[in-house]
Parts: structure tokens; sequence; C-alpha cells
């Protein structure tokens, strides 16, 4: 995003404010690798412009990605289903999401996403893959045939570090899929769409 025209968020509302100090606070604790704010700020935008009720993520870590899609989910009455293998950063996130009022919005499961996540059969109206970068391929091919037409595929990290080059292939040469790649000068989002 062009740092001369983008200005901080603004909270319409005073959950909306909570969620966003707890942001702030959560950014001066240990980071891992987590997004940004312009990417997650684009993924509220688009989690609840599509309405999304079921956003599935991959790589919960310390929850910052998901106080993002928590300022679309109780507007779109939706819930996010997060996935994470490291109890001590769950722990964190935990707490994290209590702080900001949105635990009833969220529920976290441990272990590995590759086992966990294709659990549920339930339709994925968002996907967000952000756990192990060797995995995005695999978790495409386990999580896709659940994205509902019409639904998004998220990726983050398309940019830095180097994206799985089988994961780029798949989500480019697929004719049902089609896929921007935004915030490239970051760490780079994957948008795709499943066509209807
Ligand atoms: C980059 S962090 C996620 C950041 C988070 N989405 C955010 O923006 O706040 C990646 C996370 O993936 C988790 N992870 C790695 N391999 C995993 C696996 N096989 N299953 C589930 N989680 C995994 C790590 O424990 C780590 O917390």
């Amino acid at each position: 995003q062009d740092a001369n025209l983008q200005k901080p968020a603004l909270a319409k509302d005073d959950g909306e404010k909570r969620i966003l100090e707890t942001i702030v606070e959560a950014r001066k604790g240990q980071r891992y690798a987590n997004v940004s704010e312009a990417d997650g700020r684009l993924m509220r935008q688009l989690v609840e412009a599509v309405n999304a009720k079921r956003v599935v993520e991959l790589g919960t870590s310390t929850g910052e990605s998901g106080l993002y899609f928590s300022l679309a989910l109780r507007k779109t009455g939706g819930k996010l289903y997060t996935h994470d293998i490291d109890p001590g950063r769950v722990e964190v996130a935990k707490a994290n999401f209590k702080k900001a009022g949105v635990e009833d919005l969220i529920v976290i499961t441990m272990g590995d996403a590759h086992e966990t996540a294709p659990k549920n059969t339930e339709p994925i109206d968002v996907l967000f893959i952000d756990a192990e970068k060797p995995g995005y391929d695999a978790y495409l091919r386990e999580l896709l045939p659940l994205v509902r037409p019409g639904g998004l595929i998220l990726a983050h990290n398309m940019h830095t570090p180097a994206p799985n080059p089988k994961y780029v292939e798949a989500i480019t040469t697929n004719p049902d899929l089609d896929t921007s790649f935004l915030l490239m000068d970051g760490a780079g989002l994957g948008v795709t769409l499943k066509k209807r």
C-alpha cells in the first residue's frame, strides 16, 4: 500500500476499538511472521465483502491474523476455525482473543493441520493458508474441494519468504481458479477465487 495514502485503521464502534487495541498490544509481544497491518486489513475487507460464515485458517500463531478476521466475522455472523501445531503460540492466541472479546467467534484446534483441518467437511467461504511453507500445495489439495464456489483461498508469503513453486503452479494453471498476487512489496498475499 502507498505509505503516502494509507492511514491507520479507524474503529467504527467499541467492539472494533477493542480488537484494534488488542492488535496494537499483540504487536509489542513476540512475533512469528504474523501478517502485516496491510495484509490483515485486506483480509478483513475480503472476508466481510464475501459475507463469510466459515473461515478456515492454517497457522494461528499468536492470533494476529485471527484478530483481523474477527473484525469481519462479528459483522457477518461467521466463525474462524483456526489450526496450529504449537501449544505455546495457541495459548498466546487464546489470551489475545479473550482480551479482544472475540473468543466466541473463534474455534482453535491444536495439531497438524493436514490432519485436523480436513476433518470438518462443511463448506469453506475463505481458506487462509499460513502454516509451514512447503505444505501449501498439500493444503490446497486437501481443502480446495471444501471451498465453496465463489469462495476465496488466501495464501500468505507469496513474495517473502519465497513461495512453494508447486503451490504457485497449482493456483495459476487451474481453469477453475483465478488468482491475483497483492501487497507484493511486503510478504505478499495470494488471492484466489474458486470460480462458480
Ligand atoms: C507464520 S505463522 C502464522 C501467523 C498467523 N497467521 C498470523 O498472521 O498471526 C505459522 C504458524 O504455522 C504453524 N504450523 C507450522 N506447521 C504446522 C502444521 N503442520 N499444522 C498446523 N500448524 C502449523 C506454526 O506453529 C506457526 O504458528
